[in-house]
């Protein structure tokens, strides 16, 4: 059964044809990723997290390790909430999040999701990708390290998907935050699966003395879900 046959909130075939399509290739890659993490699963299920060692990156040069489509439609309904027109996405990879995102600032009126990822193959097929879903428009891919690619916004910043590798997901919401405009909105993916690593970051959010109020979500294995509620320059 496609993971999109339940009632969805993207009201568009070509949309969800795509969507069904990149999901059941991540979920192929399902059984493979669970074998690699076999031997990690013990400190998950104690609810130690897995530990992240970012010398072994390409083993996932060819994985999705997309959002799950809950995750998506959440983010979709959120984007319209907000009426989200400038949306930043911290890992691409295959664009399934990208699409989600996309699919919403359409929706909106307009407006851009500017993404970026680091492993050139990946950026080529998620273009093909949003293309296929009728999206690029309203995708500016950036490929390259996220820490230089994101340095040259200049827009006010609604909605941000922070989903790269989780040791520099504070560094890369440091310089986004300055443009992320008050009741703007941070969701973050695997924050159980990643604790360790993404302590710091977590850390960061939950404390009201950054502007944000914060909350890690039961969606998938731990979503941090982040309002801003104040200028990064007031007290
Ligand atoms: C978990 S995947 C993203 C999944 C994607 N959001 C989705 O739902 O389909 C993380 C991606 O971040 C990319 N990445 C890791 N470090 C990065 C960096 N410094 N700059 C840009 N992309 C990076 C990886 O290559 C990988 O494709």
């Amino acid at each position: 059964m496609s993971k999109l046959s339940k009632p969805s909130a993207l009201n568009d075939a070509k949309v969800k044809t795509v969507l069904n399509r990149l999901h059941a290739e991540a979920d192929r890659q399902l059984p493979r990723l669970i074998l690699h993490y076999l031997p990690k699963l013990p400190g998950l299920f104690l609810g130690k997290g897995i530990k992240w060692d970012q010398t072994k990156t390409e083993y996932y040069n060819d994985k999705y390790i997309p959002i799950e489509p809950d995750q998506g439609e959440f983010l979709y309904l959120i984007a319209r909430a907000i009426n989200a027109k400038t949306i930043i996405e911290f890992g691409t990879s295959f664009g399934i999040s990208t699409i989600y995102l996309a699919t919403a600032v359409r929706d909106n009126g307009g407006g851009i999701v500017i993404g970026t990822e680091i492993l050139h193959e990946k950026v080529v097929q998620a273009r093909k990708n949003i293309a296929e879903a009728g999206l690029e428009t309203y995708v500016d891919i950036r490929e390259g390290d996220g820490l230089k690619t994101l340095t040259t916004l200049n827009k006010t910043v609604d909605l941000v998907l922070i989903d790269g590798w989780p040791e520099l997901a504070l560094d890369v919401l440091k310089i986004i935050d300055p443009f992320i405009r008050p009741g703007g909105i941070v969701v973050s993916d695997n924050v159980n699966t990643f604790k360790e690593p993404l302590k710091d970051y977590v850390d960061f959010l939950q404390n009201p003395a950054n502007g944000y109020r914060s909350s890690t979500l039961n969606l998938k294995d731990g979503t941090e879900f982040s309002v801003k509620v104040r200028r990064h320059d007031e007290n």
